[in-house]
Order: structure tokens, then C-alpha cells, then sequence
């Protein structure tokens, strides 16, 4: 992230970002749960609704969600953050589709398709999407197994391309290889400063005839750490039009996937 004229650019907006999740996660529970999550693009979501990474656990993560095409698009009561932010969250939103679209025109050409099925056809800027931008808070926990609240459960991500940028440790990856191995090695992601991590996602590798692999990732408390951990994640999702042939040899129109 360190070549090109926009580059630093983004990395200004993701310290601009870090700066505004601690204030806005810093908020009393009641002053978010307002505005809870209704959709799985916009809204609140507080830890532990969803499994976490230990049998019998919960997560351990808060998120707040901006979806691109509402920002696009404008929303007729917006909430307090969208009303106050709109401009940082239409930048960075705008920033990272471009990263995310740029590596899409790369990926076509090194793997030489055809024309008509590039995958950056898929995902046009014109077209509405459920593209998002994803805040995500881990609340510090002292190390302790007896937790029922740990980190982010074992997935692949649904849309084409995630944006990941963190600053610290926690995130994990399983290798192809080890993937249904009784014993799994999980890898933890080194976190860089001025680095993405990007992830092929769940509809990439459909729209890449399976080419392009979505891999495994999950996040636990890393060892040492002593603070929250904040990271900052945009999906990129094809167009809600965009059609393809899922893993169950099914037509899929790209909005339908949860
Ligand atoms: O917080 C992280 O490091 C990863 C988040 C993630 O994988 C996701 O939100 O899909
Ligand atoms: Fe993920």
C-alpha cells in the first residue's frame, strides 16, 4: 500500500477510521443497541449472537455496518453516525471498491479469461449490491478458557473480495491442506501497518469456475495481547443481478446469498 498516488491516502483513512470506532464503540450499550441491526448490511450488532470459535461458546465481537449502497443511495432517516460521518464513510467505502475492483481487472487477466466473462463485469458500479463496510470491535478478555464469549468462528466470507485492514494479531488461516485434517493448523496472519489482507470470498470462487479458492480464516485472543482489537473489513459482493452456479451446481442471483 505504499506505491501509488491514492495508497496513503486510504491508510489516512483507516487511522481516521480507528479513530472513530473507539469513540463510537466507547458509547454506553444503550446509546448502539438503537440502532441495531435489522438486515446483515447496516446496523449494530453487539458480541455473542453468533457461535464463537470453542464448542458451546459465543462470539466476542461487536460490529456496526455501513452498506455502500445505502451511502450511494441515501438514506431517508439516517442514523446519528451516517448523518455526522457520511463524507469518511463515502471515502473509504469509494477508496477500498477501487482496490477491490483493481484487483479483480489483475486477477482476470493473469488468469486469461475470456472477455465476456471477466469478473469485473460482475461487479459494476452502477449496479446495486450488498457491498459493505464492516467496523469490528473484539472487547479485551483476560486470557481465560472458561470464557463463553470467544472470537470469530471458523468461515469463509460469502461476497468476491474483503478489504481487511488490523494493526493487530488474532486473525488465523487454514491452509488448503488442512482443511478436514483431524488436526487442523491454524496460522496466524501477520499484521502489517500499510498492509491489506484480502480474501477471495465464497462468490469469487463461483464466478472463477472455482479457480479462485475461498479459505478458511477465524480470529482468537492472541497470547500478549492487552487491549481491544479493532479491525476494519469491506466486502466487495457482486452485483444483487450477477447469476452464477454455487457449490451445489444451483443458479444463484448473487442478492439471494445471506
Ligand atoms: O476481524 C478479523 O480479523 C476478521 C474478520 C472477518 O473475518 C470477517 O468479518 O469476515
Ligand atoms: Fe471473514
Amino acid at each position: 500500500m505504499t506505491d501509488g498516488e491514492e495508497n496513503p491516502a486510504v491508510l489516512q483513512k483507516v487511522d481516521e477510521m480507528y479513530v472513530f470506532m473507539r469513540e463510537w464503540f466507547g458509547q454506553p450499550d444503550e446509546v448502539k443497541q438503537e440502532v441495531l441491526s435489522s438486515n446483515y448490511t447496516d446496523g449494530y450488532k453487539p458480541t455473542g449472537i453468533f457461535a464463537g470459535v470453542r464448542e458451546n461458546t459465543r462470539d466476542a465481537y461487536e460490529t456496526l455496518k455501513v452498506s455502500h449502497m445505502g451511502i450511494k443511495k441515501g438514506a431517508t432517516n439516517p442514523p446519528p453516525y451516517l448523518q455526522v460521518r457520511k463524507g469518511m464513510f463515502e471515502s473509504y467505502l469509494e477508496a477500498c471498491n477501487q482496490i477491490a475492483l483493481r484487483l479483480l481487472i489483475c486477477l482476470s487477466s493473469h488468469l486469461g479469461l475470456d472477455k465476456s466473462e471477466v469478473l469485473e463485469n460482475f461487479h459494476q458500479d452502477k449496479e446495486d449490491s450488498n457491498s459493505t463496510l464492516v467496523l469490528l470491535k473484539y472487547p479485551y478478555q483476560e486470557p481465560n478458557l472458561e470464557s463463553h464469549q470467544i472470537g470469530h468462528i471458523k468461515h469463509t466470507d460469502i461476497g468476491s473480495i474483503t478489504v481487511l485492514f488490523t494493526d493487530q494479531w488474532g486473525l488465523q488461516v487454514l491452509s488448503a491442506a488442512d482443511q478436514g485434517q483431524k488436526e487442523e493448523q491454524w496460522k496466524f496472519v501477520e499484521p502489517r501497518r500499510g498492509c491489506a489482507v484480502i480474501n477471495v470470498g465464497d462468490s469469487l470462487r463461483f464466478l472463477s469456475q472455482k479457480k479462485l479458492r475461498s479459505c478458511f480464516h477465524r480470529v482468537v485472543p492472541a497470547k500478549g495481547q492487552t487491549v481491544d482489537r479493532y479491525t476494519i473489513a469491506y466486502f466487495l459482493r457482486p452485483s444483487n443481478s450477477a447469476t452464477f452456479v454455487d457449490s451445489n451446481g444451483e443458479l444463484v442471483t448473487a442478492n439471494k446469498l445471506a
